[in-house]
């Protein structure tokens, strides 16, 4: 076969504001939320939700949020992602692939990514969107935003999309490796596993046949609830808990970050702190595996939110494993992925 282009690979994440100004993080929450496929209502009563409610009323206490988190090379989201893209480009064979970066929200743009990619004359592109379970508000926006960038093209190359990766066994082992560094270092009693949340009414509109009812449906997975996100995320959970050896009893997932008062994927994150706290649990190893970033949701909420109210209700321990960052094994996953879609 004649060799021509090289494969272009694009990696996205969710998206940070530009900086910790109340405008920024307006601008951000703007963007993000105005995405039909986040807040899943027509467009006039999106508008005017986002614009009217929760743009102006959340801005100033997320950018307070976000001050938080900051660091000297900004938003961990943005410089966890960047490592990661420049580990990727060590790891792939130059002579074959070229690697993009882009982001859903804001900056850099997946239409700057693609755009960096085109120029490169790929002659084929795979698209990572960098989150573990498939949801339509996350995974199926970029497969939405790069398809809308590439109809506007004369020549659409071919490509792929990776839908989820709970069951790599490498994802897992790089959470397995960070658990066990954890584990070496206190004793457990109990292991918590918080994915951020999602609407039921979004599970519900992708289900097929009426599959999914939220409740005991998802402890089996299987092709009736494969992209049912509440089915990944407790096979995310069993499957990292089998790596660990960790006993069945001593491990819960739940769900954190509700927005809105209509009903999301439960337990909630908060309840299950409660529960523990209750049946007099004193020492908890938190897993966040929705992210493979660290960001605000696991650094601030996780690690400084739910760490205070655990304590405040008799708990003495409450530790955050790190995200997967730049790992190594993660890389080792993300050239994994990239080969088997080659
Ligand atoms: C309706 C609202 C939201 C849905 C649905 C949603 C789904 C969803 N989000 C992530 C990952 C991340 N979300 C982050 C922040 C964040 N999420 C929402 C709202 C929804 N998310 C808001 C309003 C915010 C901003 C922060 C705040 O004001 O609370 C982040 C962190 C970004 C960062 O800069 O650090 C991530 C990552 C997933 C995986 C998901 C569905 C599965
Ligand atoms: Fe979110
Ligand atoms: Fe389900």
């Amino acid at each position: 076969m004649i060799k021509t282009g090289k494969t272009g690979v694009l990696l996205v994440n969710l998206g940070t504001p530009d900086s910790t100004s109340t405008g920024d993080v307006r601008k951000y929450l703007r963007e993000f939320l105005m995405d039909g496929r986040v807040i899943d209502i027509p467009f006039i009563p999106r508008w005017m939700l986002v614009n009217l409610i929760i743009a102006p009323f959340r801005a100033p206490k997320s950018a307070a949020e976000y001050r938080k988190l900051w660091t000297d090379r900004g938003s961990p989201l943005l410089f966890h992602t960047v490592d990661l893209k420049e580990k990727l480009v060590e790891k792939l064979d130059s002579s074959e692939y070229v690697v993009s970066m882009g982001m859903r929200y804001q900056s850099p743009s997946i239409e700057s990514a693609l755009e960096e990619l085109m120029k490169k004359k790929v002659k084929k592109i795979i698209v990572v969107p960098l989150f573990p379970q498939y949801a339509s508000a996350t995974n199926g926006s970029v497969i939405d935003r790069v398809m809308e960038i590439a109809r506007g093209w004369q020549i659409i190359p071919e490509i792929t999309f990776v839908s989820n990766f709970i069951d790599h066994p490498l994802f897992l082992k790089a959470w397995k490796e960070l658990g066990q560094e954890m584990m070496e270092k206190k004793k457990y009693d109990r292991f918590l596993f918080s994915y951020h949340g999602l609407p039921e009414r979004q599970i519900k509109k992708g289900s097929v046949d009426n599959y999914c009812q939220l409740g005991a449906c998802c402890n089996k997975y299987s092709s009736s609830n494969q992209f049912c996100y509440r089915a990944q995320c407790f096979q995310t959970t069993r499957m990292i808990a089998a790596e660990l050896g960790l006993p069945e009893d001593k491990v819960d997932t739940c769900f954190q970050s509700r927005l809105g008062k209509d009903p999301w994927v439960q337990p909630y994150t908060e309840d299950m702190i409660k529960k523990l706290s209750s049946e007099g649990v004193k020492n908890v190893l938190v897993f966040s595996p929705a992210f493979v970033a660290d960001c605000l949701e696991t650094t601030v909420e996780v690690g400084q939110e739910y760490k205070e109210q655990f304590e405040e209700q008799g708990g003495d321990h409450w530790d955050l494993v790190p995200s997967l960052n730049s790992e190594d094994t993660w890389v080792d996953c993300l050239v994994d992925l990239v080969h088997s879609k080659s």
